[in-house]
Protein backbone atom coordinates (compact mmCIF):
# COMPACT_ATOMS: atom_id res chain seq x y z
CA UNK A 1 0.00 0.00 0.00
CA UNK A 2 1.28 3.81 -0.69
CA UNK A 3 1.64 5.54 1.95
CA UNK A 4 -1.36 7.44 3.03
CA UNK A 5 -1.29 11.25 3.11
CA UNK A 6 -4.64 11.83 5.19
CA UNK A 7 -6.88 9.82 7.15
CA UNK A 8 -9.73 10.08 8.78
CA UNK A 9 -10.41 8.81 11.99
CA UNK A 10 -13.76 8.44 13.41
CA UNK A 11 -15.17 6.97 16.48
CA UNK A 12 -18.24 6.55 17.68
CA UNK A 13 -19.18 7.52 21.64
CA UNK A 14 -18.18 4.06 23.06
CA UNK A 15 -14.99 3.48 20.95
CA UNK A 16 -13.74 7.71 21.41
CA UNK A 17 -11.42 5.80 24.58
CA UNK A 18 -10.39 3.63 22.15
CA UNK A 19 -9.12 5.92 18.95
CA UNK A 20 -7.49 8.07 21.85
CA UNK A 21 -5.64 5.08 22.76
CA UNK A 22 -4.78 4.05 19.45
CA UNK A 23 -3.70 7.62 18.09
CA UNK A 24 -1.34 7.86 21.53
CA UNK A 25 0.32 4.56 20.63
CA UNK A 26 0.72 5.95 16.55
CA UNK A 27 1.45 8.58 17.09
CA UNK A 28 5.08 8.53 15.52
CA UNK A 29 3.28 6.96 12.77
CA UNK A 30 1.00 9.78 12.28
CA UNK A 31 3.47 12.54 12.75
CA UNK A 32 3.39 14.04 9.67
CA UNK A 33 -0.08 12.75 7.86
CA UNK A 34 -3.09 14.81 8.04
CA UNK A 35 -5.67 14.13 9.89
CA UNK A 36 -9.41 14.94 9.42
CA UNK A 37 -11.96 13.45 12.63
CA UNK A 38 -15.35 14.37 13.07
CA UNK A 39 -15.86 16.79 16.01
CA UNK A 40 -15.82 15.66 19.01
CA UNK A 41 -13.52 12.92 17.87
CA UNK A 42 -10.98 15.26 16.74
CA UNK A 43 -11.00 16.57 20.02
CA UNK A 44 -10.07 13.70 21.69
CA UNK A 45 -7.09 13.23 19.51
CA UNK A 46 -5.98 16.53 19.69
CA UNK A 47 -6.25 16.31 23.84
CA UNK A 48 -4.09 13.10 23.47
CA UNK A 49 -1.80 13.99 20.86
CA UNK A 50 -1.83 18.01 20.87
CA UNK A 51 1.44 17.56 18.23
CA UNK A 52 -0.66 15.93 15.68
CA UNK A 53 -2.09 17.49 12.43
CA UNK A 54 -5.78 17.25 12.93
CA UNK A 55 -8.51 18.85 10.82
CA UNK A 56 -11.67 18.86 13.03
CA UNK A 57 -15.20 18.79 10.30
CA UNK A 58 -18.68 18.60 12.31
CA UNK A 59 -19.83 16.65 14.54
CA UNK A 60 -20.97 13.44 12.93
CA UNK A 61 -24.52 13.79 13.88
CA UNK A 62 -24.24 17.29 12.36
CA UNK A 63 -22.85 16.16 9.18
CA UNK A 64 -19.33 15.35 9.94
CA UNK A 65 -19.71 11.71 8.03
CA UNK A 66 -20.67 13.68 5.02
CA UNK A 67 -18.42 16.23 5.37
CA UNK A 68 -15.77 13.45 5.42
CA UNK A 69 -17.53 11.39 2.75
CA UNK A 70 -17.17 14.44 0.52
CA UNK A 71 -13.23 14.65 0.98
CA UNK A 72 -13.32 11.44 -0.03
CA UNK A 73 -15.02 11.56 -3.37
CA UNK A 74 -12.87 14.63 -4.21
CA UNK A 75 -9.64 12.45 -3.45
CA UNK A 76 -8.64 14.16 -0.62
CA UNK A 77 -8.58 10.68 2.04
CA UNK A 78 -6.29 7.92 1.86
CA UNK A 79 -7.96 5.89 4.25
CA UNK A 80 -10.74 5.54 6.78
CA UNK A 81 -10.64 4.26 9.99
CA UNK A 82 -14.09 4.52 11.79
CA UNK A 83 -14.50 2.52 15.38
CA UNK A 84 -18.10 1.89 15.30
CA UNK A 85 -20.04 1.29 17.66
CA UNK A 86 -23.06 -1.67 16.55
CA UNK A 87 -24.78 -1.70 20.02
CA UNK A 88 -26.41 1.74 19.97
CA UNK A 89 -28.62 3.21 17.26
CA UNK A 90 -27.84 6.39 16.02
CA UNK A 91 -30.22 9.31 14.91
CA UNK A 92 -27.50 9.90 11.92
CA UNK A 93 -27.43 5.85 10.81
CA UNK A 94 -28.07 6.53 7.30
CA UNK A 95 -24.93 9.60 7.21
CA UNK A 96 -22.65 6.58 8.81
CA UNK A 97 -24.17 3.82 5.77
CA UNK A 98 -23.62 6.87 3.55
CA UNK A 99 -20.05 7.23 4.20
CA UNK A 100 -19.05 3.33 4.57
CA UNK A 101 -20.81 3.85 0.68
CA UNK A 102 -18.62 5.85 -1.13
CA UNK A 103 -15.01 4.64 0.86
CA UNK A 104 -16.71 1.28 -1.22
CA UNK A 105 -17.57 3.09 -3.74
CA UNK A 106 -13.99 4.83 -3.98
CA UNK A 107 -12.02 1.97 -3.07
CA UNK A 108 -10.46 3.57 0.07
CA UNK A 109 -8.50 1.06 2.96
CA UNK A 110 -11.27 1.13 5.15
CA UNK A 111 -11.00 -0.14 9.24
CA UNK A 112 -13.97 -0.45 11.06
CA UNK A 113 -12.91 -1.87 13.95
CA UNK A 114 -9.63 -1.57 16.60
CA UNK A 115 -8.06 -5.07 15.31
CA UNK A 116 -8.30 -4.02 11.17
CA UNK A 117 -7.24 -0.49 12.33
CA UNK A 118 -3.82 -1.59 13.30
CA UNK A 119 -3.65 -4.18 10.33
CA UNK A 120 -4.14 -1.32 8.19
CA UNK A 121 -1.75 1.50 9.78
CA UNK A 122 0.70 -1.01 9.99
CA UNK A 123 0.55 -1.48 6.16
CA UNK A 124 0.28 2.01 5.65
CA UNK A 125 2.60 3.75 7.85
CA UNK A 126 4.59 1.01 8.94
O1 LIG B 1 -21.04 10.28 15.26
C1 LIG B 1 -19.95 10.13 14.79
C2 LIG B 1 -19.78 9.33 13.58
O2 LIG B 1 -20.96 8.81 13.05
C3 LIG B 1 -18.76 10.73 15.39
O3 LIG B 1 -18.96 12.10 15.58
P1 LIG B 1 -18.16 12.83 16.75
O4 LIG B 1 -16.73 12.51 16.57
O5 LIG B 1 -18.46 14.28 16.60
O6 LIG B 1 -18.74 12.26 18.03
Amino acid sequence: MTRARCIALIAHDQKKDDMADFAGRHQAQLTGVRIVATGTTGGRIKDACPDLDVTRLKSGPLGGDQQIGALIATGEVDMLIFLVDPLTSMPHDVDVKALMRLATVYDIPMALNLATAEILLASALG
